[in-house]
């Protein structure tokens, strides 16, 4: 077993009992320390050669896009310093929670993370269509609001959506579990590194990288303001990988509707090595030269 002083250090959206850290532990267990952030954009700017990993949610089954992280992979450190080094799933299961005593009638504030918020909307219109909804840092975040306070709400008339986990932790009762829109619920998280060499534990097997993230836009072009929408369709004819995935969100140009592109690509099953017997990395290089020479803005945000 390694000690600790020689672990690599994890960041994670804290504090502990978010479903972040239960995705942290389920993939790296021991292997690595753990260090709690108040917020996903915290999580993503500590990372340093002393704090080398990260993990962030990226995306929910039900509610779509974490918007925060998609924000935080339009700027220029995603690609250059931070990469992207794997992803890892974690089944969701939210519970009402509040303090001992609390019922269903007396809650007029629901606290937690906008993705929690969301996930469990058909429940919160059901159940509390006059509660007002209060978004925070994270899950484990809104549990603790509870009883150190948050402003000034009485916390007797305060709940929380969460994990399960933080019953455990805390002197908190459950008001109703399995609380989601829909029974199957997964969020997927991002790896990431402080530097793309740096060795990631696993205490899984590793496998052949197999995964590319891209970032993609036009190249800025005042005269086709706004981007003309057969352009997409352009880069990713050039691109030539098999796309997984793709979300959008606004570039951090001032221009209107000058989106950037998160394209998920997986190599083709079965291929290990291209046509010309290139590796996993040759045919992510000579996708972006094709990219690029189509007049693309590309970006390699990590392969895994
Ligand atoms: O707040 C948390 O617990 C997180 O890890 C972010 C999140 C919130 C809701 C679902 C999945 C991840």
């Amino acid at each position: 077993m390694l000690a600790a002083s020689e672990k690599p250090t994890i960041a994670y959206l804290g504090p502990q009992g978010t479903y972040s850290h239960q995705a942290a532990y389920d993939r790296f267990g021991d292997l690595v320390c753990y260090e709690a952030k108040q917020t996903i954009t915290d999580v993503f700017s500590s990372l340093s050669s002393d704090l080398p990993l990260a993990l962030i949610p990226y995306e929910n089954s039900i509610y779509g896009a974490v918007v925060e992280t998609c924000n935080l992979l339009r700027y220029s450190a995603a690609g250059h310093q931070v990469f992207i080094r794997g992803d890892t799933t974690l089944c969701i299961q939210h519970c009402l929670i509040a303090r001992p005593g609390v019922k269903l009638e007396d809650i007029q504030y629901v606290l937690s993370h906008e993705q929690a918020l969301g996930q469990c909307k058909a429940f919160l219109e059901k159940y509390l269509p006059r509660a007002t909804l209060v978004t925070t840092d994270s899950t484990a975040s809104a549990a603790l609001a509870l009883l150190s306070g948050y402003e000034n709400l009485d916390p007797l008339k305060c709940s929380a959506i969460c994990s399960q986990v933080v019953l455990s932790m805390w002197n908190l009762s459950l008001i109703s579990k399995n609380i989601q829109d829909e029974h199957i619920n997964f969020t997927r998280f991002y790896i990431l590194s402080w530097g793309a060499n740096i060795k990631v534990p696993s205490i899984t097997h590793d496998l052949p990288p197999s995964h590319a993230l891209f970032r993609i836009s036009h190249l800025v072009n005042p005269a086709n303001i706004p981007p003309q929408p057969q352009n997409l369709t352009c880069l990713l004819n050039a691109l030539g990988l098999r796309v997984s995935q793709v979300d959008r969100r606004p570039s951090t140009y001032s221009i209107p509707f000058h989106d950037v592109f998160f394209i998920e690509t997986v190599r083709e099953e079965g291929i290990l090595n291209g046509k010309e017997g290139s590796s996993w990395g040759e045919q992510v290089q000579r996708a972006v030269t094709r990219v690029e020479k189509a007049g693309g803005e590309i970006c390699v945000l990590g392969t895994w």
